[in-house]
């Protein structure tokens, strides 16, 4: 089959494999519930809500790929959607990569996408699928920031952190997920972190270091991370907003 002729088709690869120390105790942070279904239920829905994403791919936690293919099969999900789970590692970086190795051939758009922001409206999935579609191989959605941001020298724990600048704000974006590539791309870029043995926060940030320009598409406020015990206040608001006022 010919470059031409062969599908092109869209995975969302979830990475769920974190324990959510920053949430407190508990069970893996992508097995809590919010609105009684289990966060990365909602992640997998968010992504299977586009008709653009044709497969999802569940980064589990290390020893919980079991458990989580139980928690799939028990809640509905679209029938059009793919499913697979595969073991996470240690690092969101190694389960993003454990996932990409999971993708069949005929993959050639990539989101990956934290199971810890399981609000991401569909209307922002489809833009990073588009924005790929069309022809950027690193896509990102993101946010202007409400406050100011300081970069410090890191002290000591408990000293005062000296400021040594103050970035100019109307050129800072937050960024969030689903963050979306040409596969090829994504692979690349970490074929190559993993062999500096550099570390990065995101996937954009990988493909950054090889050169490649990354674009920014408009983010979503309900978009935000569950990583704090607030977070989760929020998110039950969010989601209780949601089921009365639309199907949900
Ligand atoms: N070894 C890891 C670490 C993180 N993640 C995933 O990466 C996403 C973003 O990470 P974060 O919000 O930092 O989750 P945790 O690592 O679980 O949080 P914490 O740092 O508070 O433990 C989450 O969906 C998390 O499950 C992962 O798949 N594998
Ligand atoms: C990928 C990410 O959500 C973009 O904002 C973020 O960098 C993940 O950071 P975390 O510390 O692993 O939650």
């Amino acid at each position: 089959m010919s470059d031409e002729t062969r599908p092109r088709r869209t995975a969302a690869v979830i990475p769920a494999a974190g324990r959510g120390v920053r949430l407190g105790p508990g069970a893996p942070k992508a097995l809590r519930a919010l609105g009684g279904t289990p966060m990365l239920i909602h992640a997998v829905r968010a992504m299977a809500r586009s008709r653009a994403v044709h497969l999802v791919v569940v980064v589990a936690p290390p020893d919980g790929a079991a458990e989580v293919r139980r928690l799939l099969d028990e809640h509905p999900l679209p029938d059009r959607t793919e499913l697979l789970v595969v073991p996470g590692g240690d690092t969101r970086q190694e389960s993003v990569a454990a996932g990409l190795a999971a993708l069949p051939d005929d993959i050639t758009c990539v989101l990956v996408h934290d199971a810890a922001r399981p609000l991401v409206p569909v209307d922002t999935v489809d833009a990073v699928v588009e924005a790929v579609r069309d022809g950027a191989p690193a896509v990102v959605p993101a946010l202007p920031l409400a406050d100011t941001v300081k970069e410090v020298e890191p002290g000591k724990p408990g000293e005062p952190e000296p400021v040594v600048a103050t970035p100019e704000r109307a050129r800072l974006r937050a960024v969030q997920t689903p963050q979306g590539f040409d596969l090829a791309t994504l692979r690349r870029a970490h074929e190559a972190v993993a062999v500096s043995g550099e570390g990065a926060t995101d996937d954009a940030g990988m493909v950054e270091r090889l050169g490649t320009t990354v674009v920014v598409v408009p983010g979503h406020e309900e978009a935000f991370k569950v990583t704090r015990p607030l977070d989760l206040v929020l998110a039950e608001a969010v989601l209780a907003r949601r089921r009365a006022t639309d199907a949900y």
